[in-house]
């Protein structure tokens, strides 16, 4: 193929998939899709003579099938994009002194909202950028951070993105496992194209602004200030003065990404001031004040190359997809979870399809769906689930709405090894020097049947096992040993018992129990009197703690601790208690000023609470001090600032602790 017609080809199909894209069906992940435009824009550069005519880079969004067509006052533009930092910096020498703000990209639907003289009038979509849908109706009922009022004469433009929050999409696929959303931004899109809003009515969205124009012209010529003063949530902004600042904050960004409750595919660089912005021009589909800055994508698309069922501590017997390898959310994948039958069904996934697979942060990956079952082949084969546990063969029982399957075999021998690893694992007794396979190995050779059987092993049993080295087996004793000082907290985690979780262990603690011997003697009442702790989470506590009383009690035979430990009880605050009354937030590398050593942030908190504290997870209006370590991201102390939350240096609490005399 020579370069005119790759040039046609790719043109033509970067139509066809906007087109499916913005009917709310995609058929490629945005990764793929980006990739066909890269590749485009770098043989036009090249070829200059070959530039389709029409030139899809040049346009905006699809030429949407419009419902209420509304011609934009200005067009709705696409961004210019950057991967490397020589091109942030670029973007600065183009504009110098002046000031720029960099943000979240959000990954929902640009929306432009129309006030006259102070009233909401209508809400228009970006469509092919010229001329967009009215949804005026859908987002006066569904979106929140719209104003229905402003103090503002004349006409107002707000632009912002409308998003699906993470938690409100998480919330609505539980609620319905039998039409899950893909993912936020195809939810969001959705939402805004319902014939009427009552039909959405869970499917609510979050207005964000990044964008302002006033007729007559406004005072303020800050975004950001214009953007607050009508009363808008504007995106995340914070004012950068070079590059070198900007690029810290996107990186800020980037790490920050998993703990914000929406999506994001990028930072956007734009300059600050709106005279200034509106200066700078546009080319054919992008202003020229603003670049934005792309991360790695969170979602690729991948064949499923089977499905297995694995087989959990708790006897629950999940789908698990095994798949091409593929680069996704920073890691190459090769597995991700299927949920249920309910989710399988639902999605319509078979072995063999091409489908979306999405990791985000922390959370397990897991296949969104299927893309495009227009590319089946035929040869694609159903998932059926097993009647009978993969492991013991005993026959499975179904429980609840997404008919979730379990093996109730209390001997099963996968449930066994999964809850002996599980045991050993870092939340409990954190028996670090035996691995997985080992405990197979034990297992298998009928030496580990119960977590007690742990320290029943000796050197002279291990090392008559195939490749174990004396050194090796030394560790796994001593490291054995040292899990025998487990305690309350993290033997009840290590148990595995349904429905009790981290959190339940440590109310338990807090509460004033002394031993999983106490919690068990107290029983359903007892538990159930603690603050946060449920009657069916009591009743699966005391119901297991009671079949597992004589593994309680080989457990103790052995020397193993079931009594609360130190660090696991309600802190003892200290005489004078200096930050009595303040709830702070730690964040930063934090080290001991005397020895220069590092000091694991719980245990700092700990020493917090001992002076009185109480601990937050994160900056919010009721915080009354962020303490800062070293290497803080900018990100957080910006917010810390806007809430004028005190910003205070760790040198300064650690004098105060040792005043009070609380030291590590
Ligand atoms: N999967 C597919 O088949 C397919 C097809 C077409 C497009 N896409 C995806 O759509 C996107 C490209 O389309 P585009 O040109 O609309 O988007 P873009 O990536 O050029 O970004 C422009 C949009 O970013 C949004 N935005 C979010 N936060 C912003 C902020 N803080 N400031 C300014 N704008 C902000 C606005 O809605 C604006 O319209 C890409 O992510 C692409 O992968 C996917
Ligand atoms: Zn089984």
């Amino acid at each position: 193929m020579d370069v005119g017609e790759r040039i046609q080809e790719l043109a033509g199909r970067i139509v066809e998939w906007r087109d499916s894209y913005y009917r709310g069906e995609p058929v490629v992940a945005d990764a793929e899709y980006d990739a066909v435009e890269d590749e485009l824009r770098e043989l036009i550069a090249a070829h200059p003579e070959l530039t389709p005519v029409p030139n899809p880079l040049d346009a905006v969004g699809a030429p949407a099938v419009l419902h209420a067509p509304i011609r934009h006052s200005r067009p709705m533009l696409s961004l210019e994009k950057a991967t490397k930092p020589e091109q942030v910096e670029a973007f600065f020498a183009r504009f110098p002194g002046q000031p720029v703000v960099v943000m979240p990209k959000l990954d929902g639907l640009s929306l432009a909202l129309v006030y006259e003289d102070g009233r909401f009038a209508r809400a228009i979509t970006r469509g092919d950028g010229t001329t967009g849908d009215d949804v005026t109706p859908l987002v006066r009922a569904l979106a929140d951070g719209v104003p229905q009022k402003l103090d503002a004469p004349g006409r107002v433009e707000v632009r912002g993105e409308a998003v699906m929050l993470r938690s409100t999409f998480a919330a609505y696929n539980e609620a319905h496992p039998d039409k899950p959303l893909i993912n936020p931004r195809n939810a969001a899109a959705g939402t805004l194209r319902a014939k009427d809003p009552a039909t959405v009515a869970e499917r609510r969205l979050q207005f964000l602004a990044f964008d302002l124009q006033t007729d007559p012209d406004s005072t303020e010529s800050d975004l950001e200030q214009g953007l607050q003063a009508l009363g808008f949530t504007a995106a995340d902004m914070r004012h950068c003065d070079d590059a070198a600042a900007a690029q810290e904050v996107i990186t800020a960004i980037e790490q920050q990404r998993n703990d914000l409750d929406y999506d994001l595919d990028g930072a956007v660089l734009r300059l600050a001031d709106r005279d200034a912005f509106a200066a700078a021009g546009t080319r054919s589909s992008s202003p020229r004040g603003a670049l934005a800055f792309k991360f790695a994508a969170e979602e690729k698309t991948t064949i499923l190359a089977d499905v297995v069922w694995d087989v959990g501590k708790t006897g629950k017997i999940a789908p698990v997809a095994w798949l091409e390898p593929v680069f996704v959310g920073g890691t190459t994948v090769t597995r991700a979870t299927l949920s249920n039958q309910e989710v399988i069904r639902a999605r319509d996934v078979k072995i063999g399809d091409t489908v979306l697979v999405r990791r985000a942060g922390d959370v397990i990956p897991f296949v969104a769906g299927v893309l495009d079952a227009s590319r089946r082949t035929g040869e694609e084969r159903d998932i059926v689930p097993p009647t009978h546990c993969p492991s013991c063969n005993e026959p499975l029982t179904e429980q609840g709405n997404s008919r979730e399957l379990f093996c109730t075999n209390v001997a099963c021998p996968a449930q066994t090894v999964r809850r002996l690893i599980h045991w050993a694992s870092r939340a409990a007794a954190d028996i670090d020097a035996v691995g997985g396979v080992w405990i197979e190995r034990l297992a298998e050779a009928g030496i580990l049947e119960h977590p007690s059987d742990f320290y029943g092993l000796t050197k002279e049993r291990l090392l008559e096992f195939d490749r174990i080295g004396e050194v090796s087996a030394t560790r796994m004793i001593e490291s054995i040993d040292t899990s025998r000082q487990v305690g309350l907290r993290r033997a009840l985690i290590g148990l595995a018992i349904p429905m009790a979780s981290e959190g339940t262990a440590s109310r338990l603690c807090r509460a004033g129990f002394g031993s999983l011997e106490a919690v068990l003697e107290s029983g359903v009442d007892g538990v159930v009197a603690v603050d946060d702790i449920g009657p069916k989470v009591a009743a699966s506590l005391i119901e297991h703690l009671t079949r597992l009383e004589p593994e309680l009690e080989r457990l103790r035979a052995a020397g193993v601790s079931l009594d609360v430990r130190e660090e696991d009880l309600p802190p003892v605050v200290a005489a004078g208690a200096p930050l009595a009354g303040k709830t702070v937030v730690v964040t930063g590398s934090i080290s001991d000023p005397r020895t220069g050593e590092k000091v694991a942030r719980p245990v700092f908190q700990r020493l917090c609470e001992k002076a009185g504290a109480t601990i937050a997870s994160s900056v919010s209006a009721s915080t009354d001090m962020l303490i800062t370590g070293a290497d803080v991201g900018a990100a957080k102390i910006t917010k810390a600032e806007k809430l004028e939350v005190a910003v205070v240096d760790q040198s300064e609490i650690w004098s105060q602790l040792f005043e009070a005399g609380v030291t590590p």
